[in-house]
């Protein structure tokens, strides 16, 4: 039996909404926790989170609430809200979580200003709780319905890493375990950003070969930052890197990837979360920090700033010397 008998989920939006519904399926009793009362009523009243995650039911287990003292049960705790907003959301909780209890980020960013990465946050407002990271290619519409899905979970402590992975794996969710907690965030945080950027030449119709070439001079990216920050690079070439850049540079499921397809076609995005944006500047910074070339991620900053035009973008990165590729 699993010593992670509850789990509590922070943010009932599309990805928390799934993630609480996995965790059920894999045996757990759930608390569903949402900041806004009404949303959290409509929730439970109607089993369904039609504002994120339409069509899709609650499974029982899940109790979705408003009295984050309701968190105070769980024996670990998914922290499933925007990148920008994780501090103000573990700080809000911080009071009412079980003590010694792990708290996993499930998104995928890095905070703007101090340039730090989730675990880092939580780290920093959560001190008493031992802090993981799960990522990889996962849509939420798809493992809230329990199509096949594997991730990686991360925590410095591996052997918390294999307990949480068994205790939230399913028969629809496959969890991979792995100390390399850097490793694992820093491939969530820049596929998105990459991501937007090949949306951008989708729309703009610049054909499947410039796709290509985005993803893999876009890995190369990661995998010079990445080895910067000491990530390994097995944990790059895995879920959590290569595989969820794929995923979210060629689907236009990817929020990330539809926000870039538009900027391409001239039109409005759909106003729905697409972390590359907030991510594109800190990514950057990062590199810089680093002193490591991040050409793509740049491009894609200079157009969400509008700096310059995606032609002017575009241009460049074909104007860039020539080189032997690495
Ligand atoms: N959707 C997906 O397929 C996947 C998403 N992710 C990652 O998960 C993270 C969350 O994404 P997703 O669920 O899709 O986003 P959504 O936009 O669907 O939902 C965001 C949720 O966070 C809540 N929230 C926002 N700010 C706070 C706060 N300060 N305190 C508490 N709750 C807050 C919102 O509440 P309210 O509605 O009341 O504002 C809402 O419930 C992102 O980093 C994303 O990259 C990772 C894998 C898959
Ligand atoms: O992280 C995701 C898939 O792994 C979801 O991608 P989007 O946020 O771009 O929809």
């Amino acid at each position: 039996m699993s010593r992670f008998g509850m789990i509590g989920v922070v943010g009932a939006g599309a990805w928390g909404t799934a993630l609480a519904n996995a965790s059920a399926r894999a045996g757990h009793e759930v608390v569903l926790w949402e900041m806004d009362e009404a949303q959290a009523r409509a929730l439970a009243d109607q089993r369904t989170n039609e504002r994120y995650l339409p069509g899709v039911a609650l499974e029982d287990r899940v109790t979705a609430t408003c009295e984050v003292e309701e968190l105070g049960m769980a024996d670990a705790v998914l922290m499933v809200v925007p990148s920008q907003a994780m501090r103000a959301a573990a700080g809000g909780v911080s009071r009412h979580i079980k003590m010694g209890a792990p708290v996993i980020s499930c998104a995928k960013g890095i905070e703007r200003g101090s340039l730090a990465f989730m675990t880092d946050v939580l780290r920093d407002a959560l001190p008493d709780h031992p802090a993981a990271v799960l990522s990889g290619p996962s849509f939420a519409a798809d493992v809230a319905r329990g199509l096949p899905t594997a991730v990686t979970l991360a925590a410095d402590d591996e052997w918390l890493a294999a307990d949480l992975s068994a205790a939230l794996a399913s028969a629809g969710l496959r969890l991979y375990h792995s100390d390399d907690v850097r490793g694992v965030e820093i491939g969530g945080a820049a596929k998105n950003v990459l991501a937007i950027g090949a949306g951008v030449a989708a729309g703009r119709g610049l054909g499947a070969s410039a796709g290509a070439a985005l993803i893999a001079r876009g890995f190369a990216e990661l995998r010079r930052l990445g080895s910067a920050l000491g990530a390994r690079p097995e944990t790059l070439m895995g879920l959590s890197g290569l595989g969820d850049l794929v995923l979210t540079a060629t689907s236009e499921q990817s929020r990330n990837f539809s926000f870039g397809f538009a900027i391409g076609r001239g039109e409005p995005p759909s106003g729905k979360l697409a972390e590359g944006t907030f991510t594109a500047q800190a990514l950057v910074a990062l590199g810089e920090r680093h002193g490591v070339e991040l050409p793509i991620a740049i491009a894609v900053r200079d157009v969400l700033e509008r700096a310059i035009s995606v032609g002017e973008a575009v241009e460049a990165l074909l104007a860039r010397p020539l080189k032997a590729e690495a």
